[in-house]
Parts: structure tokens; sequence; C-alpha cells
């Protein structure tokens, strides 16, 4: 029973629907989660306004899924393939659906391993869970990293910020070479570009939208990693993705296995991640 329909682009995403009202919506191109409402309809993902939902290049906002390379942490593309591949349906109903992909010959070429990767998305009450599940189904072991890259939307990035729970910690700042840095206090506030990976992160952690008083927290299963990210005014504005000044209007948190990895999956062997997504009320 997964209700899909044609979206922009003519990209086929399906819908989820909560019985308690909150919604979903994926993008089979990427297992691209592109929405999520809450009960009461209010929009908690960013969208940029000028993305692009044809592979093969990534959708721009809502939750990416990096794999199987995060950033430029290994031989492939940034943030690897899966984002720019279609996944098939393999089963679903009102509020869930999984979608599934194997690597083309061509992928294999840069990746050489066969896998099975299942994306599963699921809405409930003020909640989004999303497991990412790979099974490695080649004859050597396969090492990859990944990350749901997820966009959170704010009113005003100056007054939002990001709750990681823990006082000073540490991180690999990937604006200066990855060099390592000490958080003072545990809240992130965005002043510039601000591109982290907090190594050994908190399994909970915060987003804190100030001017409309809105929490949501990131629950992170087996992903050891967190990166938080806003490219500020310049860099953003110079992607041709990203509308003007749209910057001021997200903040990604995105639970990872970064610079915890790789992981090396055995033959035969699965592994699986996952992040819940929830609306403090
Ligand atoms: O522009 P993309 O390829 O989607 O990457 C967007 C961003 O993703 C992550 O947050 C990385 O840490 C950043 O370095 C990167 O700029």
């Amino acid at each position: 029973m997964v209700k899909l329909v044609e979206g922009p682009d003519n990209q086929q995403k399906v819908l989820l629907q909560s019985s308690e009202g909150g919604s979903v919506e994926v993008f089979l191109h990427g297992a691209h989660v592109t929405s999520w409402k809450s009960n009461k309809g209010e929009e908690l993902l960013f969208m940029s306004n000028k993305a692009i939902y044809a592979p093969p290049k990534a959708i721009r906002g809502g939750i990416p899924i990096c794999f199987p390379q995060f950033g430029v942490l290994g031989p492939l593309g940034q943030h690897g393939f899966a984002r720019n591949s279609v996944f098939d349906v393999s089963q679903g109903s009102s509020d869930s659906v999984t979608l599934s992909f194997r690597p083309s010959t061509e992928q294999q070429k840069q990746f050489p391993h066969q896998f099975h990767l299942l994306i599963t998305v699921k809405v409930g009450s003020d909640s989004l869970t999303q497991t990412l599940e790979v099974k490695n189904e080649g004859r050597e072991s396969m090492p990859f990293t990944t990350a749901f890259h997820t966009y959170f939307l704010v009113s005003d990035v100056d007054r939002a910020h990001v709750d990681l729970g823990s006082e000073g910690l540490t991180y690999q700042d990937n604006t200066k070479g990855r060099a390592e840095s000490t958080l003072s206090g545990s809240h992130v506030q965005f002043q510039q570009e601000f591109d982290a990976i907090f190594v050994g992160a908190p399994d909970t952690i915060k987003v804190v939208d100030e001017k409309n008083g809105r929490k949501i927290s990131v629950k992170k299963q087996g992903l050891p990693d967190a990166v938080l990210w806003n490219p500020w005014g310049d860099k953003a504005n110079g992607m041709a993705d990203m509308g003007h000044d749209q910057y001021k209007n997200f903040l990604c948190v995105e639970p990872a296995v970064a610079a915890s990895g790789p992981i090396n999956l055995p033959s035969g062997q699965s592994w699986s991640g996952t992040q819940i997504l929830s609306l403090d009320s």
C-alpha cells in the first residue's frame, strides 16, 4: 500500500502519513527525504528553492544519504554515489517504506564491491525514524563511511543553536584541514562557515530554534560521529542549487560514521545505523 506520486523534474516520491497527522515525503532518487511535517502540519526540514530533483546530482536539502563514503574521506566523489542513484521500493505501508539499491556495473568500477543497501523511513507521532542497512554481498570485506545529512529548517540561523549536551567536546575542523579544536560550552551557535566532525559525539543532540521556540531531538544509534555544517553566505550563495541567502534558514546535524570509520564489513555480513528525529512538545 505504498503511495507513489510524481514530484518535480518527473521524479517519483513516496508519501507517508501517520495516524496522528504527521507526514513525510521520500524520493526514489537517493532514498532522499524532502519533507517531514509535524502532527500539526509544520514543515521541519529545509529544502533549497533551487533544488534539482533529477539524478545525477543530489537533491539540495532534506536528508541526503551519504554512502558508501562520507565527504572526501575516500577515493569516491564527495559523499559517495547512493545519493545520485535511483532506488526501488522494496516494501511499505501507509506510514513506512523501505527502499532498496544495488550498485551498477559502472559504480562497481569505482567501488569494487557488491552490496545491498536498504533505507527504511517511518513517520510516527511528531517523529521520523530512518535506518540504513547494508549487506556485503561480495567476497571481500567492504570499507565504507556514511551519514544522514539532515538539513533542519530554522527561522533564522542567528537565533538557533545545536545543543550537544556535553561540555568541551573536541572536533575536527573541516575548514582548517581537519585540525582538532575544542568547543567552549556545549552549544554550537553558527556565526560563520562551520564544518566540523565531532568524533564519538553524544547520542542525543538537540536542534533549538530560539525564534519560534522549537526543539528537535536527534537520537543516533550505531553512528558514532556527528557532523555539524552551515556553509554561510559566500559559499552558499555560490552554489547553483541554493537560493540567495537561504543559508539563514537551515543548519545540518549529520549522524555519521565519518572520522571514526571506515567500517570494514566482512563478506556476507550486515550492518545498520539509525537516526530518530522527534519534535519536543
Ligand atoms: O555540497 P555537498 O556535496 O552536498 O556537501 C555539503 C557538505 O556536507 C558535509 O556537511 C561536509 O562536512 C561539508 O564539507 C560539505 O560541504
